[in-house]
């Protein structure tokens, strides 16, 4: 499967300019023959949060049918990042993941909000896990600050169990080193690919640091971004890797959830 990383930059609060941008990143993705292509988080809007009134997507509408009419003229599935929705009478940070035939198969609100970019105060928490199989292969989708959470990276991946774990983040400059070592720890402590995307640029509070990842299921890198340059990334994923690691060491089989709270 040949995925495409999607490192691209924000502009705040400038919806038509953030479609325009995910037009063409998809579109360089479908160029290099990607399977599947893999946006970053809040790819509407950035991190406005104190505008979503006037920014955030009612009922992810116009998101949905974006990625739907994409990925059915380019023939191919899109991990959607995640926009600033407005579902009811509260806003939610929203991943859409949608397949080549223009299905949307998966719909997910972050889980984690981060305090300390103030998410919390301005979205609401999602509650749902976030699996689906994308391009025949069971998967799931995290959202940036949810990977600080094992327990419940791995209450995602142990459901299928997931080949692939998306991760699509605004991660600040200053914390990359920490992006990168929990990443690689997700990938081996659940035997599987993880392909994350993080955006570039900067906005009034944050510089983002890229560094966009591609993590085998043994930890190694196979894929890093730079730390500044958009760039769409591409690179070929093997499964048969995770078959021999996961027969040599089941540890889906070997866990005990019924000890662990
Ligand atoms: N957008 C985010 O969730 C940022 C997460 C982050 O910066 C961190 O966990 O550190």
């Amino acid at each position: 499967m040949k995925v495409a990383l999607a490192q691209i930059d924000i502009q705040l609060a400038d919806v038509d300019k953030n479609e325009q941008r995910i037009m063409q990143a998809v579109a360089q993705a479908a160029d290099q023959e990607a399977d599947v292509v893999v946006l970053p988080e809040m790819w509407n809007s950035g991190y406005a949060l104190q505008r979503l009134k006037e920014v955030a997507d009612v009922g992810g509408t116009r998101t949905k049918q974006l990625l739907q009419s994409l990925s059915k003229e380019y023939d191919i599935n899109i991990v959607g990042g995640s926009v600033a929705t407005l579902k009811g009478q509260e806003f939610y940070n929203t991943m859409y993941v949608v397949s080549n035939d223009g299905q949307c198969l998966s719909e997910y609100d972050k889980v984690h909000l981060i305090g300390l970019m103030h998410e919390d105060r301005y979205m609401t928490a999602g509650s749902h896990l976030n699996t689906f199989e994308l391009a025949g292969t069971p998967s799931a989708g995290v959202i940036c600050y949810d990977i600080r959470f094992p327990e419940w990276v791995r209450t995602n991946m142990a459901q299928i169990p997931a080949k692939v774990l998306y991760v699509v983040a605004q991660w600040p400059i200053q914390r990359i080193e920490q992006w990168q070592v929990m990443l690689q720890s997700r990938a081996i402590e659940n035997q599987a690919y993880v392909v994350a995307v993080n955006r570039v640029g900067a906005d009034d509070d944050n510089t983002f640091g890229g560094r966009s990842l591609v993590i085998d299921p043994l930890g190694h890198i196979m894929i890093k971004g730079s730390a500044e340059k958009e760039e769409i990334y591409v690179t070929d994923i093997d499964f048969a890797q995770i078959d021999n690691i996961r027969g040599q060491m089941p540890i889906f089989l070997d866990r005990k959830p019924h000890l662990y709270r």
